[in-house]
């Protein structure tokens, strides 16, 4: 489903050039739900965002479902980009539109017409069981609702990818694990492939099917649930590996 080959990024900041992605690359199959952990700075969300190429890569080639994105012109990455849903830490919503609009402006800049845009907003609304909000705004909603809004906008064009950064670090635990059941039924209901950024370990231990540990913008260990379980969540010492698997290993990479 996604696959980065030797992908780097590189910013210029005050005293040169500071590389946040260097020489990544990633395999990802359909149906997985990847986590990718690493301490702040590690370069998890510049990586995120090279995905869908809201970063453009200084080297390297991003494939996703069998397309090669670095490689396409313009407007046709706009159209795959369409099929890849992006949630945040802060929801990114449009505070003067309503939710149903907030949904709605995705449908539109893909050119779905008025009638079909307005099932599909209904459909989204009722996935994250926010059909009764249609019609207030996002100040009006809790941390958690928002979010549901944004997961809905991102559902509109029937994404069969969602990138999500760190989509529940701005929520307490209760909320947390709700937005984690809803992610969990996208991937499970609607077969949808998901990478999440996080720095949270029991979002890790609680949803993912894989994890890719980063630290100086480089995959420094992966591993997945199937080599053994994840552990419960709770406090656990040691490498990122240990904490989430109670196991110790040699790095795959
Ligand atoms: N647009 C940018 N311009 C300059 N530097 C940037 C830019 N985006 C990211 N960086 C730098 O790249 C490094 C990696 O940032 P990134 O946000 O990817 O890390 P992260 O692992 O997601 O960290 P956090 O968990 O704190 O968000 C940081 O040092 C950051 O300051």
């Amino acid at each position: 489903m996604l696959s980065l080959s030797q992908v780097s990024k590189s910013f210029t900041l005050k005293d040169g050039p500071y590389t946040a992605v260097d020489q990544v690359s990633l395999e990802v199959q359909a149906g997985a739900i990847h986590g990718i952990i690493g301490t702040s700075g590690a370069g998890k969300s510049t990586l995120l965002r090279l995905i869908n190429l809201l970063e453009r890569p200084d080297e390297g080639t991003v494939m996703v479902d069998g397309q090669r994105l670095t490689e396409l012109p313009d407007k046709e990455l706009r159209r795959q980009r369409q099929r890849i849903g992006m949630i945040f830490q802060h929801f990114n919503l449009i505070g003067n539109a309503t939710v149903s609009r907030n949904v709605a402006i995705s449908l539109e800049l893909a050119g779905v017409p008025r009638a079909r845009r307005m099932k599909r907003v209904e459909e989204c609304l009722q996935f994250v069981g926010l059909a009764d909000k249609a019609g207030q705004y996002p100040a009006q909603l809790s941390g958690g609702q928002r979010q549901r809004v944004a997961i809905a906008r991102a559902l509109a064009n029937s994404p069969k990818l969602l990138l999500c950064d760190e989509p529940t670090s701005a929520l307490d635990p209760g909320t947390t694990a709700d937005i984690l059941e809803v992610l969990r039924n996208i991937n499970a209901s609607l077969g949808v492939t998901i990478v999440i950024v996080t720095h949270e370990l029991d979002v890790v231990r609680s949803i993912c099917s894989e994890v890719s540990v980063m630290e100086s913008g480089r995959i420094v260990d992966s591993f997945s649930r199937e080599e053994g379980g994840f552990l419960p969540p709770g406090t656990h010492s040691g490498s990122f590996r240990e904490r989430i698997t109670g196991r110790t290993g040699a790095s795959h990479v």
